[in-house]
């Protein structure tokens, strides 16, 4: 049996959702609670696969957990192995994140290298120079990154900005002995919340937030973090406003942070719609007429990538000729034959797609092909005529808690469903 998301034309949306906890700011602050030496709790944390995945991860390990209620009680004292299994790895590049902390607290260890993804190549080079320059002796040896040394504090500068990279030198760094400064850090929220935790449980840290930060280690003493939550996910809330966008419809996204998606907001302004702020919640509010829009993707503040493929989607909607330049990921165009097997007009030239609006989008059988290509496909799904089938779903439940209800909730009808293997 397999399973594949249903999606029955739903061309208007109405009411609120709530946004939950960010996966991309979860997954690197459980992995900074390896150089603790207590039970961390973090509120908050979505209950989304890619969080299990870390969690069964660190369980491996030796670390002992609850997950109830978005509640996590993560107890790492007892962990006692020191390899990242390819078996566990592979189904999840952000597991790299587990090699700064892991390296900084027991002064070696092996991690599986993550390898590419559908959305292209992705080294850790930059991840690996950096802790060379600590001082790390690194290997790599039957698909394994071996490394070992003693952390001492060093300038870094990243020659590109990487989150997850500058997310493995903080935490790396926060328990290395002496000052570490990172030059040309990645500034996205996710990497300012990591900061702020270590910093209110007792890491000197000064730059946060901006592109040059100073870590003074603990000389290897671990870590006793404060209970803290997760911020929430600016991607989950920049696809539900563009589940809003696509159908034209007016939607509220509650719980949000609406500093962290200005760029997205501003896009949507762009294109017409109209944009409400009230403290923690944005309401988006229908075009008189969907104008097309011009896109490159950046680092934060920047338009982000993870929600290019959502635009995109929004895009076969407009009046007009949108382009949409991707600068981060060199694959991350896979959702583009997809939407046109629903009747988009998409055309692509190295890094930028063009799309030829307004299409009339008709309802198909899709693969999936990434998280954030999963979410450009149900988007369309909304508004294609008819039923879509949205195929090898997994990918969606890596990073959206609740997807269907959900979207349920803002009036869309949608559903799991299983079949047979042909
Ligand atoms: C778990 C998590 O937070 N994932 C996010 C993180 O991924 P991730 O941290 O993997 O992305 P990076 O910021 O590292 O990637 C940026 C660019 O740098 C390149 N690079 C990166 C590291 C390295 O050692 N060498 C190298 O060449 C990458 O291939 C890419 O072209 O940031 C991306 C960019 O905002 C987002 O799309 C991902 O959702
Ligand atoms: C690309 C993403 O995640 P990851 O870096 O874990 O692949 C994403 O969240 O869109």
């Amino acid at each position: 049996m397999y399973k594949y998301l249903h999606i029955y034309e739903s061309p208007k949306l109405s009411g609120s959702v709530k946004i939950s906890g960010a996966k991309n700011a979860a997954l690197p602050l459980i992995a900074s609670t390896i150089i603790s030496n207590s039970t961390s709790k973090i509120k908050n944390v979505p209950n989304v696969a890619d969080v299990k995945t870390l969690l069964k991860l660190l369980n491996n390990l030796g670390a002992e957990y609850s997950f109830n209620n978005n509640e996590l009680e993560i107890n790492t004292k007892k962990i006692n192995k020191t390899t990242a299994i390819y078996e566990i790895v592979k189904t999840m590049r952000a597991s790299i994140l587990v090699l700064g902390p892991l390296l900084a607290r027991f002064g070696e260890c092996r991690v599986s290298l993550p390898g590419g993804c559908a959305i292209g190549a992705r080294p850790v080079d930059l991840h690996l120079k950096a802790l060379e320059l600590m001082g790390a002796d690194i290997k790599i040896e039957g698909g394994y990154i071996h490394a070992s040394g003693k952390l001492k504090g060093t300038e870094i500068i990243f020659d590109k900005v990487t989150v997850t990279g500058t997310e493995n030198i903080i935490m790396a760094a926060s328990l290395a002995k002496g000052k570490t400064t990172i030059i040309n850090a990645a500034k996205e929220p996710e990497v300012v919340q990591l900061c702020e935790v270590l910093k209110n449980s007792g890491v000197d840290i000064k730059g946060i937030g901006s592109d040059e930060i100073e870590i003074y280690g603990t000389n290897y003493e671990l870590i006793n973090f404060k209970e803290f939550e997760i911020i929430p996910d600016r991607i989950e809330a920049g696809t539900y406003l563009a589940a809003g966008a696509i159908t034209n419809s007016k939607i509220t996204v509650e719980n949000v942070e609406p500093e962290h998606i200005s760029s997205i907001l501003l896009k949507l302004k762009t294109m017409g719609f109209g944009i409400e702020i009230n403290k923690n919640k944005v309401t988006i509010n229908p075009a008189n007429e969907i104008k097309p829009v011009n896109i490159s993707t950046t680092e934060y503040p920047g338009f982000p990538t993870d929600m290019q493929a959502q635009f995109m989607a929004i895009a076969t909607q407009s009046n007009g000729v949108s382009t949409i330049e991707e600068r981060l990921f060199e694959n991350r165009f896979m959702h583009v034959p997809e939407l046109n097997r629903l009747g988009a007009n998409i055309k692509i030239q190295g890094k930028i797609a063009t799309v030829y609006g307004p299409t009339k989008l008709i309802g198909a059988d899709v693969m999936a092909t990434d998280l954030r290509a999963s979410s450009a496909l149900v988007l369309a799904g909304l508004i294609a005529k008819g039923e879509t089938k949205v195929h090898r779903i997994y990918h969606l439940f890596r990073g959206y808690e609740n997807l269907i209800e959900k979207f349920t909730t803002l009036g869309a009808k949608m559903e799991l469903k299983e079949e047979p293997l042909p």
